[in-house]
Formats: structure tokens, sequence, C-alpha cells
């Protein structure tokens, strides 16, 4: 699996590539920069495929590359108009504006409408598009598929979704430059796919960073944000379930309930008295039920009552759509139930945890928990979070790995503070999102509260979480 395995997956959506971009430029590398390494790569290709090109070029993005595009195949003598149907007060982006005065001193051909040539290179609707192509794009599309020409588009044919590859109309091209990683709307399309590297590090799609954090906006209803119910505790350790159950509330769960057998005194949360599988007056499911349930973590300080809690939870969540994270006690006993989870589910294990749900003893070394990672996602059917010194975050085809945090968050409630992140994200987004913003964002906790304070604590990770959480949005 690691060996042909991209990180973040073969394909990006638009919100990966997006977070891929922003993780870019906080390591600065800029959009100029890519913009220009784009174009310059559509003109390479373009040059050998006629004399004559006639640019259609859009107020976005895309229409930036374009315009870069522009400028270089005249800078190598070939023949180019550029055709820009928009005011020049509609381009919203700065890097797009000055690739327009750029291609106006670079000997380009302004024209007012379509007009023949060997080329025509699509540069109308790129990433950024929103439903059907509207009037100029749209007859401009038209214009070009009833046309006989060699058609290049950027980054993907103009019309196409991006993410499911919709298509009502859609610029028909013979060739398509698409930018950095393909699109999920180009999976048919491939044989007519080339890939253009603009820049973007290695680092920016190996490792988590701020544009991990593009979640989905929060839900406007009571309960869109998640209702949660963090199951854990046992005697012995009462206080690791109410310190899941605080991080979630925090990291803007809308309500969340604890079934423990302690009460503790948490106004923002709700207690249910928990004894083994009983939950006040009722069975676990019929609890869950009664709460409206629809994230469930559970394990942290379940002790002996693990294997049977768990198993509950799991036979829940096949007749339920609820989305899961185990951690703790709930993984140790995850191999016993055998059971697979159905891609609604994150695991949280340390190295420890790690190696028994595998079964096989592990070592620090980063290749082996990449490995042990994939390993855990494919026979669970879960998303992983392995944690360590590099957090290891692996869902499917995707991996990523993330370096925020420091030694001070070996402390005991780290885990457990985790968890709840996930529990509460899980409300509004989908696991890998879930998976992917957690760990970057209790890593850069950590990394604040050491810094302002000296230490690290489970409480000033509840506290600073959502403060990091808010810092992309
Ligand atoms: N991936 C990278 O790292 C880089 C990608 N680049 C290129 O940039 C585009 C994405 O740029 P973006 O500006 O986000 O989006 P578009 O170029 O697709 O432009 C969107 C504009 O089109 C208008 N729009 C949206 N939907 C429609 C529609 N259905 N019909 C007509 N017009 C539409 C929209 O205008 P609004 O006023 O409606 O908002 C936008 O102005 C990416 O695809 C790459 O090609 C860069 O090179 C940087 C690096
Ligand atoms: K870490």
């Amino acid at each position: 699996m690691l060996n042909n395995a991209r990180f973040r997956g073969e394909f990006y959506d638009v919100r990966e590539m997006r977070a891929v971009e922003l993780n870019s430029a906080s390591l600065g590398f800029s959009e100029e920069l890519m913009m220009e390494n784009a174009g310059a790569w559509v003109a390479k290709v373009a040059r050998s495929k006629g004399e004559s090109f006639l640019i259609l070029v859009g107020k976005g993005g895309k229409g930036g590359d374009g315009l870069v595009a522009a400028r270089h195949l005249a800078l190598m003598g070939a023949e180019v108009m550029v055709l820009f149907p928009y005011k020049e007060c509609e381009i919203k982006k700065e890097t797009t504006k000055k690739n327009l005065e750029r291609a106006k001193m670079s000997g380009v051909r302004f024209v007012k409408e379509f007009t023949e040539a060997d080329v025509i290179i699509d540069a109308l609707l790129g990433t950024g598009v929103k439903g059907m192509p509207r009037s100029p794009a749209k007859e401009l599309i038209e214009q070009s598929n009833d046309f006989n020409a060699f058609k290049i588009a950027i980054d993907l044919p103009s019309g196409m979704d991006p993410d499911t590859g919709e298509c009502e109309l859609c610029f028909e091209a013979d060739l398509i430059v698409t930018m950095h990683a393909p699109k999920p709307g180009l999976k048919n399309l491939m044989d007519k796919v080339i890939v253009a590297e603009i820049g973007i590090p290695k680092r920016a799609d190996q490792y988590l960073g701020p544009g991990d954090l593009l979640l989905r906006p929060r839900g406007i209803r009571k309960g869109s944000n998640g209702r949660v119910a963090v199951i854990g505790g046992s005697k012995r350790y009462q206080g690791a379930p109410w310190i899941s159950a605080l991080a979630a509330f925090r990291a803007g769960a809308d309500l969340v309930y604890v079934y423990t057998p302690t009460r503790m005194d948490f106004p923002e949360l709700i207690w249910r008295k928990r004894t083994g599988t009983r939950v006040e007056e009722m069975s676990l499911k019929e609890a869950l039920e009664k709460d409206r349930i629809n994230v469930i973590v559970v394990g942290p300080g379940l002790a002996e009552e693990a294997l049977e809690i768990t198993k509950e939870v799991l036979e829940y969540a096949k007749e339920k759509d609820v989305s899961l994270v185990l951690d703790a006690d709930s993984l140790k006993v995850l191999p016993e139930i055998g059971e697979k989870l159905g891609w609604k589910a994150v695991l949280t294990p340390h190295l420890g945890e790690a190696s028994k749900l595998l079964g096989r003893s592990l070592t620090d070394s980063p290749k082996e928990r990449m490995e042990a990672a994939f390993d855990i996602s494919d026979s669970f059917e879960a998303c992983v979070i392995l944690k360590g010194p590099i957090d290891v975050v692996a869902c499917k085809d995707k991996l990523v790995l993330n370096t925020t945090g420091n030694e001070y968050m070996t402390v005991g409630g780290t885990g457990d503070a985790l968890s709840g992140v996930v529990g509460a994200l899980l409300g509004r987004d989908e696991p890998w999102w879930a998976a992917k913003a957690t760990t970057y964002a209790v890593g850069k906790s950590g990394e604040i509260c050491v810094e302002e304070r000296g230490h690290a604590s489970p409480t000033c990770l509840i506290e600073t979480v959502p403060k990091v959480l808010h810092s992309v949005k």
C-alpha cells in the first residue's frame, strides 16, 4: 500500500487542493509563483500544437494561468490572441490582474470576439466554478466546441464540476493540463491529462498545515454541529471521559452527554449515570436513541467494561447513522470484536495500541508507522490518527503526517482531549477532515500552551483548540 500511495490520495478535490495551496502559502510559496509556473507549463505543452492560439480568459485564477500562458507563447514567437469577455474591474484576484497587465506588454493581441486559430486554450472556469456555465463563458464554450481546432483545457474543462465530473456543457478538450494533482472529475479522462508541477513543495502535501483546518462551515440549526455522547470512565478512571467531553463541547459540538459512573460538575455537559451497560433506567442503545446522539466517543477510562460496551456501541452504529471515535480501552478490545467500521469511525491509537490492533510489534520508524496506519485503516475500515512525535493520519488511500505538538503533550489526559475534539468535528464534517483538523489543531495548541504558560495540560489544550480551529476560514 505504502509504495504506490500518494500523500492525500491520487485525486484532489477542490477543498484538498485549497488546503495544499494554503499550506504552501504558509511555507512561503506565493500564488503568483504557482500561477507563473502553471502558465509556463501550459505554454510549453501548447507550443508544438500549432502556430496561432486563441486563449479564452476568465476572471479567476484559471484566467490568470491563461494570461501567463499567452505571454510565454508570444515570447516563444507564436501568434497569440486573448479573448477576455469581462470588464477589468470584475477581476477579483490580484495575481490575475497583474498578469493581464503583463500580457499587454508582451506582444499579445486582445480580440473582442471569437477568432480562428490552430489551437484554442480554455482558461475560463476552473476549480472556482459554481454550477452551469453562465454567459459569456457559456457561449464561448459552445463556439469552441463547434470549431475545428486543437483544444487544450487548463486544470479541467470549463463547465465540469471538479469534484463529481458532472458536465452538462463542457469545453471538449483534446488535452487537459491539470495543476499539481488530477481532480476527481477527471477520473474518466485520464488518457488526456497531463499533470503539471507548479512549484508546490512536497512538504505541503506530506504534512498537515493551516489549510487542513478548512472545515465545513457550522450548521445554523441546533444539533447540526453534533450531539455527542462520550462513553467512558470507571471506578478507577473517573476524569478521562470528562476531559474528552469538555474538549468536544469547546471544539464546537452543540450538545455533549457523558455516560459515566461518576458525576463531576461541569454545567456545560449533560451527565447520564452509567452502570455497566445500563444508562439511568435504560439500555445503552435506548439512551443513545433518546438523546438523539449522532457522534459517539467510546473508550476513555472504560477499563474492564470496555468489551461489552464497545460491542454494544458497534452494534448500534451498524443500525444507525452515527459517527464514532474509538479511543483507549475500546481500541484494546477491537481486535477481539473483529468488526469493520464502514468508514464512519476515527481510531486514535498511540504506538502501543496500534501494535495491539495489528497483532504485531511496531517500532518508531516513520516508514513502519505509516504502514501501520494504513494497515489499521484497511483492516477496520476506519480513519486512523496514529499519535506520536510525528503523527500519522491515514484514511483509505490517503495519508498525511503532522509535526505540530511537543514533548509536554505526554501528560495524562492529552489523548482524551484529542478524542473529544475529533468527536466534535465529526459532528459537522467527514472523518478524514475531522481527523486532519484535530491532529493539527491539538498539536498547535500544545505549542501555544507551552509558549504562553510553560505547560500543555489538557485544560490548556481544551481552552486553546477552539482558537486554533478558528484561525482559518
Ligand atoms: N491549484 C493551484 O495551486 C493554483 C491554481 N490556479 C488556477 O486557479 C484556478 C482556481 O481559481 P479561482 O479563482 O478560485 O476559480 P476559477 O478560475 O475557476 O474562476 C472562477 C470565476 O468564474 C466565475 N464563475 C464561477 N462559476 C461560474 C459559472 N458557472 N459560469 C460563469 N462564471 C462562473 C466566478 O465569478 P463569480 O463572480 O461568479 O464569483 C469566478 O470569478 C484553478 O482552477 C487553477 O487553474 C492558479 O494558477 C494558482 C495556483
Ligand atoms: K505530534
